[in-house]
């Protein structure tokens, strides 16, 4: 089953009031950050509000990660001790950039004999990471790293590295199509980095638009404000919806059943555009199984 993964909001832990509102957000998914939305001084607050959160439950639908620092931090075995006893729906790793690094993770998991439900998300957001996407993405062979996703951190390359984000993105394209083709090839989940500019609408609506068309499955925000424009952006349009279903009783038709094209409605259909078909109905679906 697909779960829809349109809208990520990060919150920081440290934010009791933004914890409590998660539960009434439309958002497909929550990231509870103990990163770099929290100041050092407030890491241990940040954790037991995000654990008491966890704890309690109550967020329906929303997957529920928690980000934790980063592994060459002091603070990520307690974070990942803490999710181990909570067990969220994943945790996320910043400026994770090699496979060992996901071997360290796994070695902790195993240590806390961590329930397996608790999947792993890892961030792309060094040089590193960027240049060993596929690598890391193959590590998701192996069910013991409980590799679910990549998240793109277009402020952490860019802060590495001196690549600026510019309006329209040119130069992270690259490195966005990097994350987007590493995470197919290996079956991740591939989310889009935020959007800082909370004030301009019509720019999260430009790049929401452009995360969906350059295949990412979401895109992760920071502000509760952004989630709708987010949502709208990578639902599948009513009309795509019908069109592929359109598609797929065209081949069940007695007449097509040993046809690779077939023409419908004045359109060349291959088996193709079948299984694209399948998956928009599959996620319009879950976006409507999840009441959203
Ligand atoms: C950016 C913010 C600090 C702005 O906060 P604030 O000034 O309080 O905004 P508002 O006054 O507009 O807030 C209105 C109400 O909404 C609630 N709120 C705000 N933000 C959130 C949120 N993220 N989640 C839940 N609720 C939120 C406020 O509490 C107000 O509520 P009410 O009192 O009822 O009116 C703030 O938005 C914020 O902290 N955002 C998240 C920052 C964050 O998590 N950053 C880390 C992720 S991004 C990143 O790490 C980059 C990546 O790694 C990379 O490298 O690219
Ligand atoms: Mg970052």
């Amino acid at each position: 089953m697909i779960r829809p993964r349109r809208s990520l909001l990060f919150m920081p832990g440290s934010n009791a009031r933004a914890l409590e509102k998660a539960r009434l957000l439309a958002a497909d998914g929550l990231i509870l950050d103990l990163e770099d939305a929290v100041a050092p001084d407030a890491k241990a607050q940040a954790r037991e509000q995000i654990a008491a959160a966890v704890a309690a439950k109550g967020f329906g639908h929303r997957e529920v990660l928690v980000r934790i620092n980063a592994l060459d931090s002091p603070w990520w075995q307690d974070d990942m001790a803490m999710a181990a006893n909570v067990v969220p729906d994943g945790i996320l790793v910043p400026k994770v950039s090699s496979v060992e690094d996901i071997a360290t993770i796994v070695s902790q998991f195993a240590a806390l004999k961590a329930d397996p439900a608790i999947r792993l998300w890892i961030m792309i957001e060094t040089a590193r990471g960027v240049l060993h996407a596929e690598e890391l993405a193959a590590q998701a062979q192996n069910p013991q790293t409980r590799l679910a996703g990549f998240v793109f951190g277009p402020n952490d390359i860019s802060r590495e590295t001196g690549i600026r984000m510019l309006p329209g993105r040119s130069t992270m394209i690259p490195m966005m199509l990097n994350c987007v083709l590493a995470a197919r090839v290996h079956g991740l989940v591939a989310l889009d980095g935020p959007y800082s500019d909370i004030a301009n609408v019509d720019g999260l609506g430009a790049e929401c638009a452009q995360a969906r068309d350059l295949g990412f499955d979401g895109k992760t925000l920071i502000h509760p404000g952004q989630i709708d424009a987010c949502n709208a952006a990578f639902t599948p349009p009513a009309a795509d919806v019908a069109q592929a279903r359109a598609i797929l009783a065209a081949f069940e038709r007695p007449e097509n059943q040993g046809r690779g094209a077939i023409q419908l409605d004045g359109r060349m259909v291959e088996r193709l555009h079948a299984e694209i078909a399948k998956k928009t109905i599959a996620i319009a679906d879950a976006i409507e199984l999840a009441g959203r």
